[in-house]
């Protein structure tokens, strides 16, 4: 079967770069991406490309050539999903904030919307694909919807997981190191399978695109998410023993990740990870386990959270514990709010929640960062309902300055590794400070020396 009109529900991080790219690659297919969300819409369709909702790098461009050639945004959900052979599903699944499984379980009732919007509208064959990232057999739940009711509309539900990471979102679809397809292992299902395959088939090579059934595809997701976290929560618990011992935590890092074995990726001491998805993700592995049973399995995965919790507290004590125990009144500066670089994505970012625990202490935080809306810091701090929102705006204020924002500053702390404070006027920020000056590198990624020699008091995760 081959496919010429695609939807994609859910106009966000995911779907908005993974359907540029899959049209860029594909002018042969009409792709139309749909969202309830009107003004997201309209940000995609901006004639500035400065104005896209999303902030990737590389993404402008490829938005370019394709939108309005066969790249289509729109609010017409029920029109796309009626014209489309195959309608990938790439709404967020939330971590629940009510009734069973609260704080753990995966919320699916936007997905389960979509499906009764699919069922209602389609009136031709289509071949529905999970793009989000869903607890292991969530196709079940999706195929008794449609198939329920009885219109005589034939389904095949598909799974396909999206390995992107923010941040470098078009280098990772344009060159992913695996693409993975999910599906009934049924002569229809294998069918789905191969029209899929050939839609990515235009530009990743065939070795990298990996068939499986449908519950080894959405488990390896989690699956994935839970290892990527638990070596980042790994490396920051060692970053407490290196502290303490005189060990450097940097240099083991690379000693380890010499070991072909273990390898150099994601072995980078932080203040905690952040992100949409990480602790979402393994709450649900770890909500999952339980409900098998498995509570050995789900006591396991659940320390990566209790770790990264730890780390993000850890950083907060530190800074208060070195200002001397208290912290009120003082001005402290945070370079970077974003939960990692080259994105304006704040969700979970250790930032906040390191904000909040100085905030406790009544510090004013003054937040610079290149790409995050001072209205998104203040709706993350409110969000987490620890105080009055007129408390907060009075704690926290955003600064589009760098120098600014650390000008009589007690401290700054670095939250996100933005490569631009590695090139500011050091020596000049030093002068703008009151003394003590202190700097609290969560990203260990300031030439520290030279911070010494200018007179800063430096502490580094892991040194
Ligand atoms: N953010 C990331 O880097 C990655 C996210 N994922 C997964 O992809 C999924 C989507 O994540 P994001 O794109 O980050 O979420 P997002 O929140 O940025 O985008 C989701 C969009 O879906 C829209 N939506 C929700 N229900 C809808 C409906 N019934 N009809 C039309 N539109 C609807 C929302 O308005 C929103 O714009 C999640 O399951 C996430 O776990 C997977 C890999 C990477
Ligand atoms: O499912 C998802 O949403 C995505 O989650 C992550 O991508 P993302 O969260 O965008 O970014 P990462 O590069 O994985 O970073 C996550 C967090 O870990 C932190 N991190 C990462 C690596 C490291 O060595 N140390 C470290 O502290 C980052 O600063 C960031 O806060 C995965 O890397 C993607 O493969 C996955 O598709």
């Amino acid at each position: 079967m081959k496919i010429t009109n695609i939807c994609c529900i859910g106009a966000g991080y995911v779907g908005g770069p993974t359907m540029a790219v899959i049209a860029q690659k594909n002018p042969n297919i009409k792709v139309t991406v749909v969202d309830l969300n009107e003004a997201r819409i309209a940000a995609w369709n901006h004639d500035d490309l400065e104005q896209l909702p999303i902030y990737e790098p590389g993404l402008d461009a490829v938005v370019a050539e394709a939108r309005n050639r066969n790249l289509f945004f729109s609010t017409d959900v029920d029109g796309a999903i009626e014209a489309a052979e195959m309608v990938f599903i790439s709404v967020n699944t939330p971590t629940k904030t009510y009734g069973k499984g609260k704080g753990m379980a995966a919320d699916l009732k936007y997905i389960e919307l979509c499906a009764r919007q699919i069922a209602r509208v389609a009136t031709t064959d289509k071949i529905i694909v999970e793009k989000s990232t869903l607890p292991v057999r969530t196709a079940q739940a999706i195929k008794s919807i449609l198939d329920n009711t009885g219109n005589g509309v034939k389904y095949q539900i598909l799974s396909n997981p999206e390995f992107l990471a923010e941040g470098t979102a078009v280098q990772d679809l344009m060159a992913p190191d695996r693409v993975l397809i999910g599906g009934e292992q049924t002569e229809e299902g294998l069918k789905a399978i191969q029209a899929l395959v050939d839609v990515y088939s235009t530009w990743v090579p065939d070795e990298n695109i990996l068939t499986t059934n449908l519950w080894s595809s959405e488990l390896s997701k989690l699956t994935a998410n839970a290892f990527l976290a638990q070596r980042v929560s790994s490396i920051n618990a060692l970053s407490e023993l290196c502290e303490v011992t005189g060990a450097d935590v940097n240099e083991v890092a690379n000693a380890i990740g010499k070991d072909s074995r273990i390898g150099p990726k994601f072995l980078k001491a932080s203040v905690g990870f952040g992100g949409s998805c990480f602790q979402k993700d393994i709450l649900n592995l770890v909500y999952i386990s339980k409900s098998y049973g498995l509570n050995e399995v789900a006591d396991y995965w659940e320390q990566v959270i209790i770790m990264n919790d730890y780390q993000k507290h850890r950083f907060a004590s530190k800074i208060i514990q070195t200002l001397y125990n208290t912290i009120s009144g003082k001005k402290i500066a945070f370079l970077g709010w974003a939960f990692k670089k080259d994105t304006n994505d704040t969700r979970e970012s250790a930032a906040i929640y390191v904000a909040d625990q100085l905030i406790d202490e009544q510090a004013t935080i003054a937040v610079y960062d290149p790409k995050v809306t001072a209205q998104q810091m203040e709706s993350d701090l409110n969000y987490l309902g620890t105080r009055a929102e007129e408390e907060n705006e009075r704690f926290l204020m955003s600064i589009k300055d760098p120098y600014e924002a650390c000008k009589d500053a007690h401290a700054i702390a670095v939250l996100t590794e933005w490569d631009e404070f590695k090139t500011y006027d050091w020596q000049k920020i030093y002068d703008n400070m009151l003394k003590p000056a202190f700097v609290f590198d969560g990203r260990g990624i300031l030439d520290h020396q030279k911070l010494e020699t200018i007179g800063f008091q430096v502490y580094v995760i892991g040194k």
